[in-house]
């Protein structure tokens, strides 16, 4: 059975003042560390939500899907970006910072609650400053959604705007 791992996430290495997103911030204690790595050519987010994310007893509700889809591609994105520059995780450098432009998925079957689930991205540079990331969201076989996320590199002035 395949063993259900990221061991290299594009998340371990965001710098401090980009590391406190409620999805994937490895700063933020109350949000979901959600952690995006390679999976050959494609990339790879694993989940299992907790109990409380639920939509009706027994399925996880649709805003958590779309959450860990929308991390999941700012984490791809990043990821094959970081890797064009020449970079992998752990060589000191340091990734590329996107923000999602659009966000849109499909809910194909419900979700199940209680079971792992995993993203599988396939990223697409439009251009250097926007990708594009295909992602499916499996529990154990099933194909429950697929999602296009749109990423844009940061602005420069993005982390500004709270000053
Ligand atoms: C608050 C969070 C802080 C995070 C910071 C740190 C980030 C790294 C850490 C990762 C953390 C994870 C984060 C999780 C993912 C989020 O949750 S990110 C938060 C949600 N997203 C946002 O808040 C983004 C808000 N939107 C914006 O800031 C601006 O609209 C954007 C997306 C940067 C675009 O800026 P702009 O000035 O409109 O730029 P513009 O040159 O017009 O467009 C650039 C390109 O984007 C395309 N584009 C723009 N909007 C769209 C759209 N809606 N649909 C399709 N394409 C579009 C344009 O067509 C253009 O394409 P080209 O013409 O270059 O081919």
């Amino acid at each position: 059975m395949e063993e259900l791992k990221v061991e290299k996430a594009i998340q371990d290495i965001y710098p401090d003042d980009i590391a406190w997103c409620y999805g994937c911030g490895r700063l933020n204690d109350d949000g979901h560390h959600l952690r995006t790595g390679w999976h050959g050519d494609k990339t790879i987010t694993i989940y299992t939500p907790e109990s409380k994310y639920m939509g009706i007893p027994g399925f996880i509700y649709g805003g958590l899907i779309a959450s860990l889809i929308d991390c999941h591609g700012t984490g791809s994105a990043a990821l094959a970006l970081h890797r064009k520059n020449g970079h992998e995780i752990g060589d000191g450098a340091e990734p590329p910072r996107f923000v999602t432009a659009n966000l849109n998925v499909d809910f194909l079957k419900p979700t199940p609650q209680h079971v792992p689930l995993k993203a599988i991205g396939t990223v697409e540079e439009i251009h250097p400053k926007k990708w594009k990331v295909e992602t499916e969201v499996y529990a154990q076989d099933t194909l429950c959604a697929r999602g296009t996320v749109v990423l844009v590199v940061m602005p420069s002035t993005f982390l500004n705007k709270n000053d």
